[in-house]
């Protein structure tokens, strides 16, 4: 059966695709991306991530019980300990150190981003700030899972493959399905009104998302 997340997808199929399946995917999955388109979605990620780690710590402050708290625990940890590490461990082999990157200025797209999920998250409640949040989580962990198991997918000599592995890793999976059983109890017994809202906000967060590709690629056009 359907759950949440899959209703929320279904709302918005075309973007969700172009989102997915972004020319930014496709070359992570191919390993023609351009290193710069790279580079520039990668330390801009690292300031995205950042102010994510933001997000929920501000859903440990909308908590109602324990368990909300340790969710929002949980998504602080999966950033700052596992996901900057990696981003983190790329900028080395550029010489690029986390000061560098606490003095780049924000991209407008990360920018309109981050502070539409905080946005949500201090307007709405506890459930409005998850789906807000919910296109990032899951969105990669859908990503990576589908190029990690697609045999046309470049593994030798692709420079992204850590990335892809990354996001196609046990933990990163565990910690998408238990948001996805999250969010679905955070919304049981909720009205079409409340889904269409919830939607809507997905679906936002979602077209961020797929700005935010063409951000990296749109750093290399001439
Ligand atoms: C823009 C973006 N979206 C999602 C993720 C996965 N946490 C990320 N690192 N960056």
């Amino acid at each position: 059966m359907a759950d949440l997340f899959d209703r929320l997808k279904a709302e918005c199929a075309a973007d969700w695709h172009a989102y997915t399946d972004h020319a930014f995917v496709r070359g992570l999955a191919d390993g023609s991306l351009p290193e710069a388109a790279f580079r520039h979605y990668l330390t801009q990620d690292y300031l995205f991530l950042i102010h994510f780690a933001r997000a929920f710590a501000l859903a440990g402050y909308k908590a109602k019980t324990l368990d909300d708290i340790k969710r929002a625990k949980e998504g602080i940890s999966a950033i700052v300990d596992v996901e900057l590490s990696l981003h983190l461990s790329y900028c080395e082999k550029w010489g690029i150190g986390p000061a560098d990157l606490t003095d780049l200025p924000e991209a407008v797209e990360n920018m309109a981003y981050t502070r539409y999920v905080l946005e949500r998250g201090m307007a709405g409640d506890l459930l409005d700030l998850h789906i807000a949040l919910a296109p990032c989580m899951l969105g990669y962990g859908e990503i990576g899972k589908r190029l990690a198991a697609d045999p046309a997918t470049r593994r030798v000599g692709n420079p992204y493959l850590e990335w892809i592995e990354m996001y196609a890793g046990e933990e990163c999976q565990n910690a998408c399905a238990e948001e996805r059983e999250y969010i679905a109890s955070l919304a049981d017994g909720i009205g079409e009104a409340r889904f269409n809202e919830l939607s809507r906000c997905f679906r936002d967060a979602t077209r961020l998302e797929i700005g935010f590709w063409q951000m990296g690629l749109d750093a290399v056009r001439t």
